[in-house]
């Protein structure tokens, strides 16, 4: 069985994009009361009480957007000071990060990935549901200032979409080449916009794959990183390009995180709604460090049987109660 000792914590459910394949505009979602989003303290103390003694070493923040949260630099701060904590990473649109970077790096955040899914300002406020408002050069500044402050490694998120994105492909894998970034292209998942799933489905990696290899070679490699990503790279260049690729390779096998919603759901796998615990109103009503550890570790023992493979049998119908910018994509 693997080992699961690497926690996605979702900082918050909102997001100031609306990026089409996750939280289309006009998507009703049922956001988070600000009164029930768990408190840095109430958080920290998930990590210490229950996460740390169950043997977990490795934690992203993601969301929804996790800049939004106007603590974020004390959370980094406290879960980087914590002796057991091995990688602390977060994943970002990067919007706000231009004025973040220094502060994030500061607190103790080595490593970042953002999402950057077009090199064209136009087809990136398709993309980001954001037509005409102009917010690619903002997120390439903060992609800047991330690698100038010293993020290692960085590392590039394309959700790639056909017909809408995958004409970058090579322009994409370019950047690749000489600055030590890493540039990984996603595969689609049905959740977040099954509407547009539906119409475009997903390109598979070998596919882009080949496209690359025709046009510079590509080598195997590797990145510091906790994620499925299959890694490789351009014969010189200075940073890799990832595969992730759910859809084509499920890597449901090596499965080795879950996943903290921004309100305290603990949720065993991404795409099976089966077997969450709400760890938040326990909490709250003040049951044991020691019992909210028992519930997780029965948790733990049975994820093997409730992972991807189950997936038809975890959602209603096909459709999920929950979405990536909720779950902590
Ligand atoms: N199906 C599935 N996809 C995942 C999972 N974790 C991450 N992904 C996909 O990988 C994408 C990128 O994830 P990131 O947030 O950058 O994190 P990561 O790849 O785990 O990060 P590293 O530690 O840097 O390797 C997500 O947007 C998802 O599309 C997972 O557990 N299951
Ligand atoms: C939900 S976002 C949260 C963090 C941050 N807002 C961001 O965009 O990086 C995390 C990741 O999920 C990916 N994602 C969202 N919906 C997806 C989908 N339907 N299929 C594949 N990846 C998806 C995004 O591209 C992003 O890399
Ligand atoms: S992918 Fe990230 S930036 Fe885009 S809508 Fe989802 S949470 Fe927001
Ligand atoms: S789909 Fe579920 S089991 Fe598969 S890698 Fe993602 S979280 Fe793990």
């Amino acid at each position: 069985m693997n080992r699961i000792d690497y926690l996605r914590i979702s900082l918050v459910d909102r997001c100031n994009f609306r990026c089409q394949y996750c939280m289309p505009e006009g998507a009703e979602l049922d956001y988070v009361l600000q009164q029930d989003l768990l408190t840095a303290d109430e958080l920290l103390t998930l990590i210490r009480e229950v996460f740390i003694p169950l043997g977990f070493t490795r934690f992203r923040l993601t969301g929804g957007e996790p800049l939004l949260r106007p603590d974020v630099t004390e959370i980094v701060g406290a879960i980087a000071a914590l002796a057991q904590t091995q990688d602390l990473s977060m994943t970002t649109n990067a919007f706000l990060l231009a004025s973040k970077a220094r502060d994030l790096y500061a607190a103790g955040l080595r490593r970042i990935n953002i999402s950057l899914d077009s090199l064209d300002p136009e087809t990136f406020d398709l993309l980001t549901g954001n037509r005409g408002r102009g917010r690619w050069q903002q997120v390439w500044d903060g992609i800047q200032a991330a690698y100038e402050v010293g993020f290692d490694p960085l590392k590039l998120n394309v959700v790639v979409i056909a017909g809408v994105n995958d004409r970058e492909i090579l322009d994409l894998a370019a950047l690749s080449l000489d600055r030590a970034w890493h540039v990984r292209f996603i595969e689609f998942m049905p959740i977040g916009n099954p509407d547009l799933f539906q119409t475009r489905q997903w390109i598979p990696s070998a596919q882009l794959r080949q496209q690359i290899r025709d046009r510079w070679g590509l080598v195997e490699s590797r990145v510091r990183g906790n994620g499925p990503a299959d890694v490789f790279q351009i014969p010189g260049a200075k940073g890799t390009l990832g595969f992730i690729s759910q859809m084509s390779e499920c890597f449901c096998d090596r499965c080795n995180r879950m996943r903290l919603s921004a309100d305290g759901w603990l949720r065993p796998c991404l795409l099976n709604e089966t077997g969450q615990i709400d760890l938040k109103t326990g909490l709250r009503q003040g049951v044991a460090g020691s019992q909210l550890r028992d519930r997780v570790g029965e948790l733990l023992a049975i994820k093997p049987e409730i992972n991807f493979k189950q997936r038809d049998d975890g959602t209603d119908a096909g459709r999920y109660r929950r979405t990536m910018s909720q779950i902590g994509g």
